[in-house]
């Protein structure tokens, strides 16, 4: 069963686009514009790091929950969706990390732990 949290999530943002700023938080970022969303993921993934930092459970579940939506935002404000995020991850499947990023910099350029 795929779970279609994240893609209701994104049709529910973008249903809002144009709504009223007075009474959709959703419309007022986007009005607002791109550098203060994205100012907002920043604020947001600080309070996730510190909430993990102090091995807060609770804490960091609400603060990745804020971080997710308003990256859910800021790909709306880009015209772009958790689908598309969803699509990448999907290609990426099965290619390990370290292989990855060793075919990019050249065969074992890249250090342990880096
Ligand atoms: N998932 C969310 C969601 N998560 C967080 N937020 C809001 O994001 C805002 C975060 O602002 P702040 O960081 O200032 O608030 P805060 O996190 O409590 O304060 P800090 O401690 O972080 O400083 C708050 O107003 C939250 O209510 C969200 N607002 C909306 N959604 C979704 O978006 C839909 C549309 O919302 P509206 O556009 O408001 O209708 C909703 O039905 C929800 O599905």
């Amino acid at each position: 069963m795929t779970d279609d949290r994240l893609t209701r999530l994104s049709a529910r943002i973008r249903a809002r686009r144009g709504a009223d700023p007075d009474s959709s938080y959703v419309a007022r970022l986007l009005a607002t514009g791109r550098e203060r969303i994205a100012q907002k993921v920043g604020e947001e993934a600080v309070e996730a790091v510190i909430a993990a930092t102090r091995g807060d459970p609770g804490a960091l579940t609400g603060e990745a929950a804020d971080l997710v939506f308003h990256l859910a935002v800021l790909l709306e404000s880009l015209g772009l969706s958790f689908d598309d995020v969803l699509a990448e991850l999907e290609r990426r499947e099965g290619v390990s990390g370290l292989a990855e990023k060793a075919a990019r910099s050249g065969v074992g350029l890249s250090k342990p732990g880096e």
